[in-house]
């Protein structure tokens, strides 16, 4: 498991306005996915722009556990001398996956589709995520749990079958990992693996499997889904993966230029694949002055860059069907609605319970130490906002190992009447390590103790 590191509190005050053009990082779902079909692929993978943050970093040292030859050849640019389909060997040691669900379980996926035995571990926020929801899937493709934790939790031991079953599968929560997961154990299954989705989720494993080569079909189902069919034992071909600036990142950014009076930020390459873009939309029906410029492709995926003036918003009501589509953006989405005029009602939130933290319960709960009136009624947050002024004041939300809950209440310190402490700032290093520096280069007053 990972050694518990230090907390490290860090404060943001309000300053002027935020100015500036910037770049978030890479996407970390691409980021994830490019190492591990890196390791699929028969030859050499090429990444630019690979987020390295903690939860990718733990990818790339699982991807070569599991037999890839992994390279880091300058800032975001890497190199994968993958195994192919079929080609894995056992990992000596447990696989160390630290804060990542998405690493964990995708890649709980891949090892399943092998004749391997992996243990896989992590810190205290993913040791207590539910892993059933993969392993259930996993078991009808012939996978064992040699060995779990209470609940099918981490620390598991997986082993794969020796020819892996092609299933078809309804997955019973609206995730992307899970779909994810069959679709890579489906990988190395004679025949086809078939995934049937009600709610569209984030279609990264879809598009990228097709970039390296596998014969992947997606039909509409239903109302809001979809059904994927994947034609198993392919030989996948190395790519060059471009991986684009990641919307959930860029959300920091963006909200507080919204909350901040007299900001304007640019936000140079976001993906605006349609399925993550819920927050933008959420905040242009709030009244957000966000403008898409420059729309383009890059890396087989729709950017953007996205111009933000600070404004006035004010409060909506989000429906639950827009939840996949920025399930991610919810805690920064509670911010802006904390600066907004009227109530925000953010409904169907139960998924937000099973991230690296409760969010539901830890957004109420800054929200409320912020002099924030929030509401939790069911699945739903109720935010009354302040109309722009929003108190501030808390002296160390707490984050629960959450890098999210640690971005979005810094945000709210940017813009509130008083500064916000949270109690730990070091999980933001899991998915934007230059949050500080990118902040403070467009004059947000941010501080970490030392
Ligand atoms: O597939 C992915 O890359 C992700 C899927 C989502 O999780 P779920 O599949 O649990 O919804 C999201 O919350 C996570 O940050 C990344
Ligand atoms: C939920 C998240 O990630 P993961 O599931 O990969 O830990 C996240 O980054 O907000």
């Amino acid at each position: 498991m990972s050694s518990a590191a230090i907390s490290r509190p860090a404060t943001a005050r309000r300053a002027g306005p935020l100015s500036g053009r910037v770049r978030a990082p890479g996407d970390k779902s691409i980021s994830h996915r490019a190492l591990i079909l890196g390791l699929l692929a028969v030859g050499e993978t090429r990444i630019e722009g690979l987020l390295e943050g903690e939860d990718v970093l733990a990818t790339a040292r699982a991807a070569e556990a599991l037999g890839a030859e992994v390279e880091r050849l300058g800032e975001g640019s890497w190199r994968v001398r993958g195994v192919g389909v079929g080609g894995l060997r056992a990992p000596a040691t447990a696989l160390d996956f630290g804060n990542a669900g998405t690493g964990s379980r995708l890649m709980m996926g891949v090892v399943a589709g092998h004749p391997i035995e992996a243990s896989f571990d992590g810190d205290a926020s993913l040791r207590s995520r539910p892993m059933r929801r993969i392993l259930d899937p996993l078991a009808l493709m012939g996978a064992t749990v040699v060995d779990a934790s209470e609940g099918g939790r981490l620390p598991l031991t997986l082993k794969g079958p020796e020819r892996a079953l092609p299933i078809t599968y309804e997955t019973p929560v609206p995730s992307a990992q899970v779909k994810s997961a069959v679709l890579l154990a489906g990988l190395n299954a004679p025949g086809v693996t078939t995934v049937v989705e009600r709610e569209a989720t984030r279609d990264h494993t879809e598009r990228m499997l097709r970039a390296f080569g596998a014969e992947v079909t997606v039909e509409p189902h239903g109302a809001h889904g979809r059904e994927i069919r994947l034609v198993g034992q392919p030989e996948l071909r190395p790519a060059q993966v471009r991986v684009p600036a990641d919307p959930s990142s860029a959300a920091f950014p963006l909200v507080a230029a919204l909350i901040a009076p007299g900001s304007e930020v640019t936000l140079e390459g976001v993906m605006t694949n349609p399925l993550r873009t819920g927050l933008v939309t959420t905040l242009q029906e709030m009244g957000a002055d966000i403008s898409l410029e420059n729309v383009r492709e890059d890396g087989g995926d729709e950017v953007a860059d996205l111009v933000v003036r600070a404004g006035p918003l004010k409060g909506v009501d989000v429906p639950p069907e827009r939840a996949p589509t920025m399930i991610d953006e919810y805690p920064i989405l509670a911010v802006a609605a904390a600066f907004a005029e009227g109530e925000t009602r953010m409904r169907g939130l139960h998924e937000l319970t099973v991230k690296e933290s409760d969010r539901l319960a830890a957004v109420y709960a800054g929200l409320v130490a912020n002099g924030v009136e929030a509401r939790i009624e069911g699945d739903d947050l109720i935010v009354r906002g302040g109309g722009g002024r929003a108190p501030g004041g808390a002296a160390g939300v707490a984050t629960h190992l959450d890098h999210r809950i640690a971005m979005s209440f810094l945000v709210m310190g940017l813009a509130a009447e008083r500064p916000v402490t949270v109690d730990d700032a070091t999980m933001i290093a899991t998915s934007f390590p230059t949050f500080f520096d990118l902040m403070g280069g467009l004059g947000g007053d941010l501080e970490v103790a030392p």
